[in-house]
């Protein structure tokens, strides 16, 4: 039988004083997926990897990994590695010394965790900066050497915490293809803590959206993005509106709306045409409904020059019934 190599949080809490900042939550994970923690500044998500580390000890619960309860175990012998946001590099060691750092610790002859660290450099496809110290490198390359350094234990679960946040734009995006890639040849579980949605879609085979200590959703990044289930994921997610509907609140996808100038049928949405954002390929149209919702539309850009409005123009909003749904209160 395969070793269950998935991890399991039971009741997860983390208390502060009288500060609940992870309140019982309750997540499986199974081995081999690359997750991503989302959710706003606060939420809880670097304190429940911190718990999972072990670098942060558990107010109440558990922690299963491989089948086994880490929850009280140190972190170098849970089965984890965790990379941090600065990397945490030691400045006056060698590239090669940084990443056999927690061999030598174990113990492992020199000749021995040199020919390890010189592996895992080939992985993230360092090997000609061995000598270097982390001054010497750049941000990407740095953080290359950080992750060889995490991997060098062999750990079940790499725990990354915003580990693309100090990177420039074009850089982060260029690293984050080759952690999903690194992921990919590794088999192993990556959890990754973030508050960007960009990064969470693009990444994860499990989006789990945490708001105010607790999770409010957790599924493919696909079924997070056009099915939110409340209101706070349909808003942090982004691409949706959130219009009152009676009693209840609907999410209207904000790149499936059609507007028109003239009122095509009866109780059709009129709304005021406020802001007009060019941004390439669609241009946001901020409106403002006659029942006082703030909307937003993402029209194509040729569609959108094709038949352009005006700010102050009124306009009238369409979209299919598929393309909007009932939240959750
Ligand atoms: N050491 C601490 N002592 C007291 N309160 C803390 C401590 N660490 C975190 N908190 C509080 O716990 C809550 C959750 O914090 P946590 O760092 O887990 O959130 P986060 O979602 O990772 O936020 P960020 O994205 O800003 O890092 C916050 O209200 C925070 O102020």
């Amino acid at each position: 039988m395969m070793r269950d190599r998935g991890l399991e949080l039971v009741s997860l809490t983390k208390r502060y004083g009288d500060t609940v900042a992870v309140d019982a939550i309750n997540q499986k994970i199974a081995g081999g997926t690359y997750a991503c923690l989302l959710g706003p500044s606060g939420c809880g998500k670097s304190s429940t990897l911190r718990m999972i580390a072990g670098h942060e000890s558990v107010s109440e619960g558990d922690i299963i990994l491989g089948g086994k309860n880490v929850t009280d175990l140190a972190p170098a012998q849970r089965g984890t590695a965790m990379m941090f946001q600065n990397y945490a590099l030691f400045p006056h060691l060698s590239v090669k010394d940084n990443v056999a750092f927690s061999l030598k610790m174990k113990g492992v002859d020199k000749a021995k965790r040199h020919a390890e660290a010189s592996r895992l450099l080939e992985l993230v496809d360092m090997s000609a900066y061995g000598d270097r110290l982390p001054a010497q490198l750049s941000g990407g390359q740095q953080q290359r050497v950080a992750l060889a350094r995490a991997l060098i234990t062999q750990p079940q679960i790499l725990l990354l915490d915003e580990p693309l946040s100090a990177l420039d734009p074009f850089l982060r995006i260029r690293m984050r293809a080759e952690l999903k890639k690194l992921q990919r040849e590794l088999g192993i579980s990556f959890i990754h803590v973030t508050h960007s949605q960009d990064e969470a879609l693009a990444l994860a085979d499990r989006i789990i959206v945490m708001n105010d200590g607790k999770i409010e959703q957790d599924g493919p990044p696909r079924e997070v993005f056009n099915a939110p289930r409340t209101e706070f994921v349909a808003r942090f997610i982004g691409g949706h509106n959130v219009i009152g509907h009676g009693a209840a609140k609907l999410a209207v996808r904000t790149d499936r709306v059609a507007l028109s100038k003239t009122p095509a049928d009866d109780g059709m949405i009129d709304a005021q045409v406020r802001e007009i954002e060019y941004l390439g390929t669609i241009v946001n149209v901020s409106l403002l409904t006659g029942q006082g919702d703030e909307f937003i539309a993402a029209v194509p850009e040729s569609e959108f020059f094709s038949n352009p409005f005006e700010i102050g123009d009124t306009v009238f909003l369409t979209w299919k019934p598929d393309d909007a749904h009932q939240l959750a209160a």
